[in-house]
Parts: C-alpha cells; sequence; structure tokens
C-alpha cells in the first residue's frame, strides 16, 4: 500500500489500520467512458486497485497491481477502455456515472498541445499557452488543473502550475499563492501537496515560487492586484530560463470569489489576464460567466497576439460542495502536511526557541465591517490604513502560521507586500512571562530577522504539536 491521501497518516492511525488493504474487497467493473465517483471523508479510508484494463484519477494513471487509499478525499477513477477495480474500505457515497466531460478535458489537452507544438517550431520565441481557469466555487477547476497538468506530464511536458486561490495552498499552506513547474506524475492519493519538500507527489522542477496574500478572498484584500502582478513577473521570468516549461506554457487556478463579478465586471479576472497575457480562457460551470466575458474579451480582436479565447466547459456532475467544516478539514491537513509531511514521507520540523523581542511580526490591516480601509487621524482627517501594522507577540498569537518573508523589518509597506515567502512557520506556544516563544519550522535554522507576516487566513490551527 502506498501512502494515506494527503493527509497526515498520524492524525487517524486507528481508521488507517482498521482497514487493512488485504480486507474484504470488492470487483467494480466499470466500462468504456465511465467514472467512478466517491466521497470519503477524514474518519474513513477507500482502498482502490487496477485488477485489469486501465483508468485514471484526474488524468493520473493507476497503476497495475498497486492499492491507493483515500482519505478526506472526493473523486473519480475514470476509464476510457474499460477497467475492473478491487475497491475496499468504507466511504460516504459512491457511484459509477455514465457521463463525464472527460471528451471536452480531453479534447482541450489536444488543442493546448497544437499551441505547444507551435511553440517549439517558433524556436521558442512564441511562449505555450496561458491558460486561465475561471468558475464558481465547486465548479472543478482545480481538478481541471490537475487533469490537463496530468496529461501534458504524460506527453512529456513541463507546464507551469499557478494557485491563485488562497482557499487551498498548491505546495505550501492555505492563504498562499505559488507557483511551480512539473515534469513527472503527479501523486494518485493525494493528488496536489502542500510541502515543498516531500518526495513523490507533484514533483516540480525547482522550488515553487510562493507569495504570502493571507484573506480568505482575494477581493477583499488590498494586495491582491499586486501579488498577481509579482507572480506574473516572477513566472515570466522563470520561463524565460526554462525553454521546456516555456514551451509548455503555464495554467492558472483561481478562487471562485473572482468569478462573481460585480454588475458585470470582473476585475481581478481582467487583471489576471492581463498581467500574465494570458490567451485561453476557460470558463467552468457558468453560462452567465461564459457569455461575459466572452463579450468583453471577443470585443479585443484587433491585435490577434493579443487575442484572448474565452472556452465554457459544462461542470463534471461529480464535483460535490464541499462544507465549511470539509474544507477545515482539508486546511489543517494541508498545514499538517507541511511540516510533518505524509504517511510513508515524513518530515521532522524542527522546534526553535526564540525571544519575542526578536520577532518581527506584521499584522495585515483588514476592512472594517463596512468594508472601508479608512480612519480618521489625529487631527480628525480621513486617512488611508496602512497595509500592515507591526504587532507584539502575546498569547493570542499562539497557533498562528507565519511567512517568512524576503523583505528585511525596516522594509517598506510596498516591499513587504511584493516579497516572496521562504517559508512558513507555527507558533507553537508563548510564554508571556518568560519573553519566549516556541516555534515550529519545516527546515532547520533560519534566520528570523526578515518581516513575518500574518493574516487571518488560514485561522489560527490547534494542537499541530502534541
Ligand atoms: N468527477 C468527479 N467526481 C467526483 N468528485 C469530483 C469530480 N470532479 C471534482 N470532484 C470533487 O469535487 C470537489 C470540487 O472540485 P474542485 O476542487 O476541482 O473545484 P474548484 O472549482 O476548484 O473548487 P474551489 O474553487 O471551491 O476550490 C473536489 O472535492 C473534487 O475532488
Amino acid at each position: 500500500m502506498i501512502s494515506l491521501p494527503g493527509l497526515n497518516l498520524s492524525s487517524q492511525p486507528a481508521q488507517a489500520q482498521s482497514v487493512p488493504a488485504e480486507a474484504v474487497t470488492r470487483t467494480q467493473d466499470l466500462a468504456a467512458n465511465t467514472e467512478y465517483r466517491f466521497e470519503v471523508g477524514f474518519s474513513r479510508t477507500l482502498t482502490v486497485k487496477l485488477q485489469s484494463g486501465t483508468a485514471e484519477l484526474f488524468g493520473t494513471e493507476l497503476a497495475p497491481s498497486t492499492t491507493y487509499s483515500f482519505t478526506g478525499t472526493n473523486g473519480a477513477i475514470f476509464t476510457w477502455h474499460g477497467c475492473k477495480l478491487d475497491v475496499g474500505g468504507d466511504v460516504e457515497s459512491d457511484y459509477v456515472a455514465e457521463e463525464t466531460p472527460m471528451m471536452s478535458f480531453a479534447n482541450l489537452h489536444f488543442a493546448l498541445e497544437n499551441l505547444r507544438d507551435r511553440s517549439i517550431a517558433s524556436g521558442s520565441t512564441e511562449m505555450g499557452p496561458r491558460v486561465l481557469i475561471v468558475g464558481p466555487d465547486n465548479s472543478g477547476k482545480t481538478s481541471l488543473v490537475k487533469t490537463l497538468t496530468a496529461y501534458a506530464v504524460k506527453t512529456d511536458r513541463q507546464p507551469m502550475v499557478v494557485n491563485l486561490d488562497p482557499r487551498q495552498g498548491m505546495l505550501s499552506v492555505p492563504g498562499s499563492f505559488s507557483a511551480a513547474a512539473f515534469s513527472s506524475i503527479v501523486d494518485m492519493e493525494e493528488g496536489w501537496g502542500s510541502s515543498s519538500i516531500t518526495g513523490p507527489s507533484p514533483v516540480p522542477v525547482k522550488m515553487p515560487l510562493v507569495y504570502h496574500y493571507g484573506l480568505k478572498d482575494p477581493e477583499e484584500g488590498r494586495t491582491f492586484k499586486s501579488l498577481v502582478t509579482r507572480m506574473a513577473l516572477a513566472v515570466t521570468s522563470r520561463l524565460e530560463e526554462d525553454k521546456p516549461s516555456k514551451q509548455a506554457g503555464f495554467i492558472i487556478d483561481s478562487s471562485g470569489a473572482i468569478s462573481q463579478g460585480k454588475n458585470g465586471v470582473y476585475d481581478s479576472i481582467e487583471h489576471i489576464v492581463s498581467e500574465f497575457s494570458v490567451n485561453v480562457l476557460i470558463t467552468l460551470g457558468s453560462e452567465r460567466l461564459y457569455s461575459d466575458l466572452s463579450r468583453k474579451f471577443n470585443a479585443r480582436t484587433t491585435d490577434p497576439s493579443e487575442s484572448v479565447s474565452v472556452l465554457r466547459l459544462d461542470k463534471s456532475g461529480g464535483c460535490v460542495a464541499r462544507s465549511e467544516d470539509y474544507m477545515r478539514s482539508l486546511r489543517h491537513a494541508q498545514i499538517k502536511e507541511y511540516f510533518f509531511g505524509r504517511g510513508d514521507e515524513p518530515l521532522a520540523p524542527s522546534s526553535q526557541t526564540a525571544d519575542v523581542a526578536d520577532l518581527h511580526v506584521f499584522r495585515i490591516v483588514e476592512p472594517d465591517p463596512s468594508g472601508s480601509y479608512t480612519t480618521v487621524d489625529e487631527y480628525g482627517i480621513s486617512v488611508e490604513k496602512p497595509l500592515f501594522e507591526p504587532v507584539k507577540v502575546d498569547e493570542r498569537m499562539q497557533n498562528q502560521i507565519l511567512a517568512i518573508t524576503t523583505a528585511g523589518p525596516k522594509d517598506s509597506q510596498d516591499v513587504i507586500r511584493d516579497a516572496s515567502v521562504r517559508g512558513y512557520i507555527y507558533v507553537a506556544s508563548v510564554d508571556e512571562a518568560r519573553r519566549k516563544v516556541k516555534l515550529l519550522s519545516p527546515l532547520p535554522g533560519g534566520t528570523l530577522d526578515t518581516a513575518l507576516v500574518v493574516g487571518s487566513w488560514p485561522e489560527p490551527v490547534e494542537g499541530l504539536v502534541g
């Protein structure tokens, strides 16, 4: 058996052990072009083994005779030509679906392949496809990104994947934005990974680029657009040095919040399209979004090199609306994995004690309940609040995740905002009397003489250290 999914084995050893791979299984026959869909909660485990035929999970092929196990996961195992699966364990629900959008996903992949071939034919002067995926919450954006990435990697491409959704991290913790080039297969059970230093999950070619956003909703913060601009510059300059990834292009995953629009205006989407020079904009699961965006971008076809193809894909019937409880468990599992690794790839985070006075923590300033960022200064004049405010480390900071930025503690607000992230630390405990703080870091050592940034997202995680 490989590992428990994503999501740290140590949190649920009892359940994991209660379902050994050799426990009772049943055979699930799948006809061609159908998929086996499952919902597995955090307290259950499903095991799946490919008995015969071929099958894939979000584009990644299942290896024969390998038992995969899933916990805290919703997903679907699809087969193009039919297969038999050995299914065991326990699920919230499962069923076989005959209608899937996989053919349209595969067609999209082939269209992207044409653009990649065109980039190669141009001697890499042209960049490969620059794709942005938008759609409401739970419309299947991340699953489509995984599928397109897996298909591209199977064709020996090295696409870059950019995550601009703070609800879920990619190779990092929730609340971050990240980008990484992928070259080998996406790990089956976990699928995306949150740790940047474990081995087998999606294997980035280089360390991921990470920026800290620190809020739940891209539309609520003042730093979203600047971070998109920074990320676009960083991704573009990385691609200039990396031919295979430049030819393969990139795929951007976004948050459902930016697809809501305000009176037909999609400011954040337009900003991403313009900063990343997106030329393929995929709308998932919303006729209205497709209609609004195609009207907007089709009107701009004066210069063909700047044209944006807006495509519409149907939402898969398998997409599951996830409860707030489920999402919280998912975030906590991701954070736990960032520090401790996974069942078969454990990490040993280092614990260090520091003086409270040595930490330079900046809190992201949030709007007041009316959404305003203005305040009245000592002269009664209305002024804009700063982006960050320095905060003292006290007991309220216990269980918080802090971003270690590349900015110095004396740098300006803009420098702190635009700084990339070296990694994250967890505040395990604060002893106010002794003025000491115990920190957990995925990497040993490291200087704390930088600006540490904390936001309201992700929320404090209790009990990370037992
Ligand atoms: N075909 C399918 N069968 C079963 N489950 C699926 C299928 N497609 C997606 N899901 C599940 O549905 C949920 C929502 O999908 P996904 O995360 O891809 O959507 P999203 O649009 O990225 O969501 P959000 O923007 O809210 O993060 C996930 O738990 C995913 O694993």
